[in-house]
């Protein structure tokens, strides 16, 4: 059986080796400080010596023969005010340096938890776009928002325990010193109530895991209610709503409830067990007829080893009720299983020729029932067509045609199961995705604006650009007048994902964000379709200017959105119907050139 939690390793790589150096000052700081602790009541045996009026050895060899000699050569007075002055200056250092403990500890549990938010983030951010395809948000909001406080939660367990064992090493050592039998018999009794506390802990890991499980549950439900109160207010959900998350909410109590019962059992058991062997060792020194200063000093020092006994237990317990949270951070920092970021060393700095897509099939993961290019649930089947540099090419075709899913590819959010996407006649796939990106702007519907003013919102991703780029793109993006007419102009703050503004002025911004790059390839997905008529009009006006120097591939349901291309691909359901001059195809409606069989003219 597996005592330990299997993620603690993972932590520790995540943690690095600077917190790690801070471990050995901890074990130092827990051992002087039992070794005061100790050696404080160690010398309560030549204190009792001197009340009860001798200097009884009887039973006594070693080191507690040594301790009574404490002071021997003073009077009894002056003795006994030497001795309880060390005794009160042993305690009073030792409590500093358990100060000092507390401290360090804090120190690497606030050190550790940002450390683990920060591996997290850094996980979020590199890993391959597709995991966040498969993954639940809720899931996703959980481990960063509560399993990554319990992960820290069980660093500093793990730490306490340190400190914890140090001291019992230490303590144990004293009661040793002072008599090896009856600390064989306390080590052994200590030994199986471990045993017996390990085992019971053990169990928590199923527990543990359900309480992470249902906080996900949770999360998601809490995510749906933040995003969806629109949806939920227009058809009137809001009682079945309550009734879920209430649901949800109730799960995390109750699978909670059955963790805490279950820890809760171990320390009133190993109190029990406790005070069993406490009482056995003064049964066993009085039939041994161990004197009573040494039976005395042996009993505190074991009672002062009792809580740190419990302490190593305790934060053992509490490190199997976190496995469940630990087991989620570390799945998430895991790379192994996860989509890796694309990958590509080749340069790049603008399209010379032409992008061509060559028999590009694509299926999103977990939509497949079976494998290969042609298998059920793929959304391109064998795509093949041409973008041309420094053309405008529109991709057309109905709801769920496809034309997403190549943006998509494009950006290298996701990569091809089969054919190829050749840039000026190199793989993408071997393109430095880096400069790939720096040469290309996406403006599209799903594409949130960021919490910051609107000035923020153009810049975001191009540091250099000024306050005038920014004016500029904004007056392109026919955004300019209605920024001008806010009160605070480009200072305006935009809200959560845009709230503070309309869609339409949202897309005039996203647009503003993509033409302030002047980028080599701007790709517009359904970007105008919020934007009234004349405004759309001076935004065709606006691209029609990057003709012969710039490449523009547009996607939308208006014809007089794409009217400016000079080439059209029509899909439908994932296949390539059509590739033609849109010239040719001009007078037709958007019905029609749908429809438009692969080939008439
Ligand atoms: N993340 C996903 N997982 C599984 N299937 C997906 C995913 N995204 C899209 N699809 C499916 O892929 C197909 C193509 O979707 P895509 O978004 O590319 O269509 P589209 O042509 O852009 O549609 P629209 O005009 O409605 O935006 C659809 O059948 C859709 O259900």
């Amino acid at each position: 059986m597996k005592l330990m939690p299997p993620a603690l390793p993972m932590l520790r790589r995540a943690l690095g080796g600077g917190l790690l150096r801070l471990v050995p000052a901890v074990v130092v700081l827990g051992l002087a400080g039992a070794a005061l602790e100790g050696l404080g009541i160690g010398l309560i045996i030549p204190l009792l010596g001197i009340i009860m009026g001798h200097g009884d050895t009887v039973g006594m060899a070693g080191f507690s023969a040594l301790l009574q000699q404490v002071g021997a050569g003073l009077g009894e007075r002056e003795r006994l005010i030497a001795i309880s002055a060390a005794i009160l200056g042993s305690i009073v250092l030792k409590n500093v340096l358990a100060f000092a403990n507390t401290l360090l500890t804090a120190h690497i549990y606030g050190k550790a938890s940002y450390a683990i938010r920060s591996a997290l983030s850094e996980r979020l951010l590199r890993i391959g776009y597709p995991f966040f395809l498969q993954q639940s948000p809720g899931r996703l909001l959980n481990i960063i928002s509560n399993e990554s406080w319990r992960a820290s939660d069980a660093i500093q367990a793990l730490f306490g325990a340190i400190v914890s064992a140090s001291a019992a090493i230490i303590l144990l050592a004293f009661l040793m010193l002072l008599s090896w039998q009856m600390t064989l018999l306390v080590t052994l009794g200590l030994a199986l109530v471990q045993l017996a506390h390990a085992l019971l802990s053990a169990n928590l890991k199923v527990p543990s895991r359900g309480v992470a499980a249902r906080n996900s549950a949770l999360a998601s439900q809490m995510l749906h209610l933040v995003h969806a109160g629109r949806l939920i207010r227009i058809f009137g959900q809001e009682d079945r709503e309550k009734a879920v998350f209430d649901r949800a909410s109730d799960g995390v109590r109750r699978a909670a409830f059955v963790l805490s019962t279950r820890q809760g059992v171990l320390p009133p058991l190993t109190e029990v067990l406790h005070a069993m062997l406490f009482l056995m060792v003064v049964i066993g020194a009085w039939l041994a007829n161990v004197s009573f200063p040494l039976t005395a000093a042996f009993l505190i020092l074991l009672y002062r080893l009792q809580p740190h006994m419990r302490a190593l237990q305790m934060s053992w317990s509490q490190l199997q009720g976190l496995s469940g949270s630990l087991e989620e951070v570390q799945w998430l920092l895991d790379p192994a299983g996860k989509p890796a970021a694309p990958q590509g060393s080749r340069p790049f700095d603008g399209l010379r020729q032409a992008i061509s897509f060559d028999d590009v099939s694509f299926t999103y993961a977990g939509a497949a029932s079976t494998p290969g290019p042609d298998a059920r649930g793929a959304v391109l089947h064998q795509a093949t067509f041409t973008i041309r540099s420094g053309r405008s090419t529109a991709l057309i075709g109905r709801s769920g045609a496809g034309k997403t899913t190549i943006v998509n590819l494009l950006c290298r959010f996701v990569e091809p199961d089969g054919g190829s996407i050749l840039v000026d006649g190199a793989s993408l796939g071997e393109i430095d995705p880096g400069q790939w990106r720096k040469n290309i702007a996406l403006a599209s519907q799903e594409l949130e604006l960021v919490d910051g003013t609107i000035l923020d919102n153009i810049v975001y991703g191009h540091d250099t650009a000024s306050a005038g780029d920014a004016e500029r793109a904004a007056k392109l993006a026919e955004a300019h007048e209605f920024i001008e007419h806010l009160p605070q102009g480009y200072k305006t703050l935009v809200g959560c994902r845009g709230v503070n503004l309309s869609a339409g002025q949202r897309q005039r911004i996203a647009l503003a964000r993509a033409l302030v790059r002047d980028p080599d390839i701007l790709i517009l997905d359904e970007a105008t379709n919020a934007v009234d008529g004349l405004s759309e009009a001076a935004i065709v006006e606006t691209l029609k200017s990057r003709a012969g120097r710039r490449t523009t591939i547009v996607i939308s349901h208006h014809h007089s959105t794409i009217s400016f291309c000079d080439d059209v691909v029509i899909l439908s359901h994932g296949r390539v119907k059509k590739q033609a001059p849109f010239a040719a195809l001009a007078k037709l409606s958007m019905d029609e050139l749908y429809q438009h069989g692969p080939g008439e003219i």
